[in-house]
């Protein structure tokens, strides 16, 4: 007989594209259907059948603090009894925009919107705004969601569907999006000399979190700042999963570079549909109504997104010490892989920094796109039904993240590296 998730995925199939309304939630890369999810709270999640995981996905990074923290919820449940939304401005927009500025010193302006992609697509506009140039240089297996010109060599779940470009978009569109490898100033460096004066910006992402997890090399990042200050094109930080993860300044703060714009998204709405931009006040004066550059939004800034995010950030502002259990646990984990790997001489590789981490099925170090995807993604999709079995729900895909929250434990870290080994053994 069917359980609940199957027969809902049959369902689902009829109407929804692939049964779900975002492919990566989707089970083709490592086989079976997916779980539908019923419930959450702090590091658990319960599907429809009523079997509980250890999430390590974490609604893909915005759950920072566990599901469901109460005082995240009661804020949100407060400001809906006010109302769902006005379309007008609110006190909680001027308080986001505040507390980010305070938190995140590159950024002196910032402009909510719905989502990562937005804040992304709308950051690109105002590069080009500004700078008057229009080619935007994007790093092979970074993910800056799914507007057209960034569905070039991209990572996330087009690279696990093996289809890195994507059908449906314009030649034109893409024309202007040049790709430079992960970890690789020269490669910047060339397209900067093949195409002179005519570079708007370089986006990145400061820790690569979209082709499996790939950190920057010692000096990239300040490197890259340098490239582009010379250039007089801009930098931007897609710190759509960084920020407010690898601290309160996000991947900027941790490595100590400071871009001209960056995006948000997730924790910024602690699970609600929030992303953000945000840069120096002369660029972010562009954008309308000051400036040229037209972006709109009739939801953005929704007054129960903002309660809640603004709830998550100051949970993150008064506890702090959340980031000392964050890295505590990311290098547990890390350090129990590689142990692991060094024992049994398995063909694997673990990558991470903070509460980030990730397990390639590859002895390659993984420092960019094509060592990514050297991994065995077979392998990997038997390791991650082997622990969907045992009650660990990680990324379906081999070049997702694994994603820490402050309601996991060390003893969470110890089963999910017990039930790991069972794996090899
Ligand atoms: C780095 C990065 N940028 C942009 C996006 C797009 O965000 P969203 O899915 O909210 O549109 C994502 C994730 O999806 C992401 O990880
Ligand atoms: N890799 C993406 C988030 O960072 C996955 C989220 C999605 O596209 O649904």
């Amino acid at each position: 007989m069917q359980n609940h998730s199957e027969t809902l995925f049959d369902r689902a199939v009829q109407k929804i594209p692939g049964g779900v309304n975002s492919p990566v939630r989707a089970f083709q890369a490592v086989g079976g259907r997916p779980r539908f999810m019923a419930k959450a709270t702090q590091q658990h999640i319960w599907d429809v059948d009523g079997r509980q995981y250890t999430d390590y996905v974490g609604s893909w990074g915005p759950m920072i603090l566990g599901h469901n923290h109460p005082v995240i919820r009661q804020a949100a449940v407060h400001a809906a009894q006010s109302g769902l939304s006005f379309g007008a401005a609110t006190p909680a927009e001027v308080e986001m925009a505040e507390l980010i500025c305070g938190l995140v010193p590159s950024v002196e302006m910032v402009r909510m919107v719905n989502s990562g992609t937005e804040a992304v697509m709308s950051a690109l506009r105002v590069a080009r705004g500004f700078t008057g140039r229009d080619k935007i240089i994007k790093f092979e297996g970074c993910y800056h969601g799914h507007c057209d010109a960034m569905l070039v060599k991209a990572g996330s779940g087009v690279m696990t569907a093996g289809v890195p470009d994507s059908a449906g978009v314009p030649e034109g569109c893409a024309k202007d999006t040049l790709t430079a490898r992960y970890n690789d100033l020269e490669s910047v460096k060339k397209l900067f000399a093949e195409f002179p004066r005519q570079i708007a910006a370089v986006i990145i992402e400061p820790v690569a979190a979209n082709m499996g997890v790939v950190t920057p090399k010692d000096n990239f990042l300040q490197d890259l700042r340098e490239l582009c200050t010379k250039e007089n094109a801009l930098l931007i930080f897609d710190e759509v999963i960084t920020g407010f993860r690898l601290g309160l300044s996000g991947a900027q703060g941790l490595f100590g570079v400071a871009p001209d714009l960056t995006t948000f998204g997730k924790i910024v709405g602690a699970g609600m549909p929030v992303g953000a931009y945000g840069g120096r006040k002369e660029i972010m004066e562009m954008v309308s109504p000051v400036g040229a550059v037209y972006q709109a939004g009739t939801l953005s800034g929704n007054p129960v997104a903002m309660a809640a995010g603004l709830a998550q950030l100051n949970l993150l502002v008064e506890h702090p010490e959340v980031y000392d259990h964050l890295f505590a646990l990311g290098e547990h984990l890390r350090n129990g892989l590689k142990q692991m790997i060094q024992c049994h001489d398995l063909p694997c590789t673990v990558t991470g920094v903070g509460s980030l981490a990730c397990l390639f099925f590859t002895k390659e170090a993984v420092t960019d796109y094509q060592t990514a995807k050297s991994s065995d993604t077979a392998a990997f999709g038997a390791y991650f039904r082997h622990m969907l079995e045992h009650g660990i729900y990680l990324a379906p895909s081999q070049f997702e993240a694994v994603f820490l929250s402050n309601a996991h434990t060390m003893k969470d870290i110890d089963f999910l590296l017990h039930t790991a080994e069972g794996f090899w053994d």
